[in-house]
């Protein structure tokens, strides 16, 4: 049987390990190894003298019975029996086989373990040696867990259904997302489930289609039926649903829940609202279901070679995903994934919708930048050799798909030049500007970028006005750099705007967010993935406001008789580029000492005596006058 997998069975002194090891061998005809015969000369000298072991001791040890299970996985598959009470000393056990390696934990109590030592004969052990067995034991999170009063023949048999027929994954709804990460999935050799629904007539067979097109997916269990789909996993059952956000969604929750059971564990990877995903995680936890709520970026491409991920939600069971999410996960610089436990309830999905938010600017800059240098009389593959120039100094994934798409070409006409100019949006940008407002931070880029969006749409009316209004830009005079440094500026902006909407988000739900961490999971696989968002990692881990960061100050000095002049440029030359514009319009009013807001509060108490403070009164009371 080729199941390419290290069974380890683990558990406290007295549980049956051997037993039940040497009878799942014989059954799947695979090696059993008692780790207990893998102890070095030193150990079974201190062991014998009635000396425990101690970590240092066990470390040799551990490491030996991991090139053993190395070293079958060669072969193909193998049984190991080892306590491995610690988390630790499993992490040994599977260095650089995690996902080849499956725990079986055989789980009983204190009293029913030491009652079935001691009854065998000759054996005695002191409750009190069991006892610092059970201590020591730390639960695992990832292990199938097998109550030890069943019969030893019932055990072996729930091991080999569980093991060699069940999924330990399911990947529900095989769009363009959910195909790519099931691939992702598999190919890091979990194996999975996956579920796509099917329209008699024009929808069928898709699961199995899509299975049959990929040689990762050999081992993948194929569904268009969900009952048979949820029976295909291993409990708790961990399903991810890859659906449209909303209504979707829910419905989806609710064919689901017929068929699951207490503790299975639903993972929303979709773009959720973060307030719906706090709604959701309540009512399933009703029903004994566990939720998480994951933000998951990267596009097609990413989710297929590793994208970045946003998980939120309860932080144990978090933790019985988290091999899945981390394994499938872009890599940092460093190696480490991009992903990581964000907080409680929505924050995941709130985290993934500013993310969009920020994308939603860094498109709109980006379009901007285009507009001007159109005006300045350059050719979409002009425009394209100037950003390929400004990699070295501002490079992201945006910016290249920018290139990309600008060298594109149909014949003898940019593709570009034949896209109509209607911008869509599928919420995520709409969401984020309420959450600024209801918030009380100002993200006016990510709602300029947004109305921008909401804007272009209107084009019939855009039509009449460019008639009515004759708003023809003229040529532009500017130098190439300036609209670069402006760029800059403006993406400063962004990304303050972003973090700021972020870590206020944070203190109100008090979800403990850590913005260092979260631009860190964004510096690969995701949309927004950039050199600058590299640097705000190191930025963040000394100020969570990148603008009192003496590093963002001095660019920003430095930037900003550029934005002046990019700005001013285009307004005097009628060109609309609302986010250039509101990113210099936003720090001239962020870092004004003395505003105009004390004419709105005069106005606001002379009409309807909500007060004021005054500059002469250090008390900070409220006035009113008799205006
Ligand atoms: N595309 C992207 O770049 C990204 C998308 N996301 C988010 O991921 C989620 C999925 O996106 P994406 O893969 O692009 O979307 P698709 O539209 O490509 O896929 C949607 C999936 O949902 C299934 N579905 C729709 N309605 C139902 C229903 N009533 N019952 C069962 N299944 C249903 C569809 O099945 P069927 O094929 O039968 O219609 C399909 O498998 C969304 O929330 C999206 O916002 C997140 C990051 C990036
Ligand atoms: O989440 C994403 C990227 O990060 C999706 O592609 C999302 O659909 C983009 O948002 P919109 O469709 O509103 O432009």
């Amino acid at each position: 049987m080729n199941l390419n997998t290290v069974i380890f069975i683990m558990g406290v002194s007295g549980c049956g390990k051997s037993t039940i090891g040497q009878r799942l061998s014989q059954h799947l005809k695979i090696p059993f190894f008692d780790g207990d015969d893998y102890h070095p000369k030193s150990n079974i000298e201190k062991m014998s003298q009635g000396m425990p072991l101690n970590d240092e001791d066990r470390y040799d040890w551990l490491v030996s019975l991991n090139d053993l299970a190395k070293n079958q996985l060669q072969q193909n598959s193998c049984i190991i029996v080892c306590s491995a009470l610690k988390q630790s000393y499993r992490d040994i056990l599977s260095a650089q086989i995690r996902n080849q390696v499956k725990w079986v934990h055989l789980a009983g109590s204190f009293n029913q373990i030491l009652e079935r030592i001691n009854k065998r004969e000759q054996h005695f052990m002191s409750s009190n040696l069991l006892q610092s067995q059970f201590d020591t034991l730390e639960f695992p999170e990832h292990a199938l867990e097998i109550n030890i009063s069943l019969k030893p023949e019932e055990i072996v048999d729930k091991i080999i259904k569980e093991l060699k027929m069940k999924s330990e994954f399911g990947l529900f709804g095989l769009g363009v997302m959910g195909k790519s990460l099931s691939r992702n999935l598999a190919q890091k050799g979990f194996k999975i489930s996956i579920f796509n629904r099917e329209e008699k007539g024009s929808e069928e067979d898709v699961a199995i289609t899509f299975k049959d097109a990929y040689k990762e997916l050999e081992q993948a269990q194929a569904f268009s039926n969900i009952e048979a789909f949820v029976n295909s996993l291993q409990t708790p059952r961990r399903i991810m649903l890859m659906v449209n956000a909303g209504k979707v969604t829910d419905l989806v929750i609710e064919d689901l829940i017929p068929f699951l059971s207490d503790g299975d564990i639903l993972i929303d990877g979709g773009n959720s609202n973060y307030v719906e995903t706090k709604e959701r995680y309540d009512y399933l936890k009703s029903k004994k279901i566990h939720f998480i709520g994951v933000g998951v970026s990267g596009g097609e491409e990413g989710a297929l070679k590793g994208p970045s991920i946003m998980p939120g939600g309860n932080k144990e069971t978090y933790h019985l995903i988290k091999p899945y999410l981390e394994s499938i996960a872009a890599k940092d610089a460093n190696g480490l994934p991009c992903c990581t436990y964000i907080g409680e309830e929505g924050s995941g999905h709130f985290v993934k919708m500013v993310h969009n938010g920020i994308e939603y600017v860094e498109m709109q800059l980006l379009a901007e930048v285009y507009t001007i240098l159109k005006i300045m009389g350059h050719n979409p593959d002009e425009i394209a050799a100037i950003l390929e120039s400004w990699k070295a100094k501002a490079d992201s994934y945006l910016l290249g798909i920018t290139i990309a798409i600008l060298r594109k070409k149909e014949g003898d006409y940019w593709l570009v030049d034949k896209i109509v100019d209607k911008a869509g949006n599928k919420g995520t940008g709409n969401w984020t500007t309420i959450a600024t407002a209801q918030l009380g931070t100002p993200s006016t880029l990510i709602a300029s970028a947004l109305f921008a969006r909401y804007t272009s749409f209107y084009k019939e009316e855009r039509l009449q006005a460019s008639d009515h209004f004759n708003i023809k830009p003229t040529p532009l005079e500017l130098e190439l750099q300036d609209v670069l440094k402006a760029y800059q500026f403006s993406r400063i902006m962004n990304h303050y705007q972003g973090l700021k909407l972020i870590s206020e988000a944070g203190k109100t739900y008090k979800w403990h967010l850590n913005l260092s961490e979260i631009a860190r999971i964004w510096t690969n696989g995701c949309i927004i993935k950039s050199d600058f968002m590299l640097e705000l990692v190191s930025v963040l881990k000394e100020d969570d406001n990148i603008l009192t960061h003496p590093t963002i100050i001095n660019q920003v000095r430095s930037l900003k008789p550029s934005i002046n002049k990019v700005v001013s440029q285009c307004v005097l030359n009628e060109l609309a580029i609302p986010c250039l514009s509101e990113s210099v319009n936003f720090l001239n009013g962020y870092a004004t000492a003395n505003s105009s807001a004390n004419i709105i509060q005069a106005q606001r108490d002379y009409f309807g005596a909500h007060t004021y403070q005054r500059t002469d009164d250090a008390s900070g009371r409220f006035h009113h006058s008799n205006w």
